[in-house]
């Protein structure tokens, strides 16, 4: 039977590097590559199609951050496939990033390197902001669109006899820290990446914990260090540019730099081959890269703990319910323009007119 195959953050990065390894690991998928930007992603598409030419790829318009864009894309979805089999919820941002450059000399000299490196502990801040839902972006991005598409897309997920995956793209950022659960959007922090990254390992905990008996497994991987216009966000290009060697040498240093796009979506693929059941439902998958540039996966016990991870999945089956009423109520107020002409009538006869 022919997979059916769901990127998010298809236009580029390790989305689209992604759809390309898929691509060449099985060349009978059906891939769909859901993109914000129809325009990125008709390019990204045609791009695949140059040098896949018989292959299957669809487009769907898909808003992470945006709970109608979300509501909409699922329903598509839906009237155009009857079955997924993967879902790699992947899309991400890491908005206005600042380097704290003081913890960065003070780490490269202290026995903590190699660890900083990797993880870029206490180094990276954001600034956030709220989407017209009028939750905070990273959070609605990173965690909240990714999971209401989940739940969406249940029925194609969780057919009778069949399984399939979820694959988050979290990280080495992930930090237990940086995530409460009185503050899940992280609104009071300046660290709303790392707190969405560990949300996002705890989820996948959750979601094996309710999801494994309907046949539907989740997954989380760490790309490592790559070289996208995410990480390029956080310095100038110039600065980019003369770090680059150094970012080479560091690789020797450690495995978690993996650099390429190609490298990073390592664990992507490897998940792709793999029978869902044997897979560790605590695990987080990492693509490493030797200093000789070899590829490999290693799967390592994420740091988190039941109880946390099912009180996160109470809390956004809650804000779910919220939001679903909230985006219907509008669209009620709209498709029902005769409200409108009442509240004219009530607004004259207050007025005697
Ligand atoms: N690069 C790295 O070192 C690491 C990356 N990651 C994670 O990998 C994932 C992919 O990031 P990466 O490829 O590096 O970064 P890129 O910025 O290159 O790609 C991000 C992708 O996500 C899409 N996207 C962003 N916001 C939305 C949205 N609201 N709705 C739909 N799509 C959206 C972007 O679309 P558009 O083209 O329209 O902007 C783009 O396709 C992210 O989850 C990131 O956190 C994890 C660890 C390390
Ligand atoms: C070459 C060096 C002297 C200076 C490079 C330092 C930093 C720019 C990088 C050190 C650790 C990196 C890192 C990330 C981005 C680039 C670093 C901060 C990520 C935050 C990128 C996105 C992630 O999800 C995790 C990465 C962890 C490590």
């Amino acid at each position: 039977m022919r997979k059916v195959v769901l990127v998010t953050g298809a236009s580029g990065g390790l989305g689209l590097v992604l759809c390309e390894r898929l691509l060449s690991l099985d060349s009978q998928v059906h891939l769909c590559m859901a993109c914000r930007n129809v325009r990125k992603g008709e390019a990204a598409r045609n791009g695949l199609l140059a040098s896949h030419a018989d292959a299957d790829i669809a487009l769907l318009q898909l808003d992470v951050s945006s709970v109608r864009s979300v509501l909409k894309a699922a329903q598509e979805f839906k009237m155009r496939y009857n079955r997924l089999d993967y879902l790699y919820l992947n899309a991400g941002i890491m908005p206005n990033p600042k380097l704290n450059f003081k913890a960065l000399f003070k780490g490269i000299f202290s026995r903590n390197v190699v660890r900083m490196f990797a993880t870029a502990d206490g180094l990276l801040t954001q600034e956030d902001r709220l989407t017209s839902d009028g939750l905070q972006e990273v959070f609605a991005t990173n965690i909240f669109g990714h999971f209401l598409l989940t739940r969406e897309l249940e029925p194609v997920l969780c057919q009778p006899g069949l399984t399939s995956q979820l694959i988050w793209t979290s990280s080495n950022n992930a930090r237990r820290s940086a995530f409460s659960l009185d503050d899940i959007q992280h609104k009071k922090g300046s660290e709303p990446y790392s707190s969405s990254k560990y949300a996002s390992d705890l989820l996948s905990v959750a979601l094996n914990r309710h999801y494994n008996n309907k046949g539907l497994y989740s997954s989380v991987i760490c790309p490592g260090v790559v070289m996208t216009n995410l990480t390029y966000g956080i310095l100038p290009s110039s600065v980019w540019t003369l770090l680059m060697p150094i970012m080479w040498l560091i690789r020797i240093l450690t495995n978690t730099f993996t650099l390429a796009p190609y490298n990073g979506a390592e664990a992507l693929c490897w998940l792709f081959q793999q029978k869902p059941e044997s897979l560790d439902p605590v695990a987080k998958y990492h693509s490493l890269t030797s200093g000789m540039g070899k590829n490999y996966i290693e799967a390592r016990k994420l740091d988190v703990d039941e109880d946390m991870a099912e009180a996160l999945y109470e809390k956004l089956l809650q804000l779910e319910k919220k939001m679903c009423k909230k985006v219907r109520n509008e669209e009620e107020d709209i498709s029902d323009p005769g409200q409108y002409l009442n509240h004219n009538d009530t607004f004259k006869r207050a007025l005697h007119l």
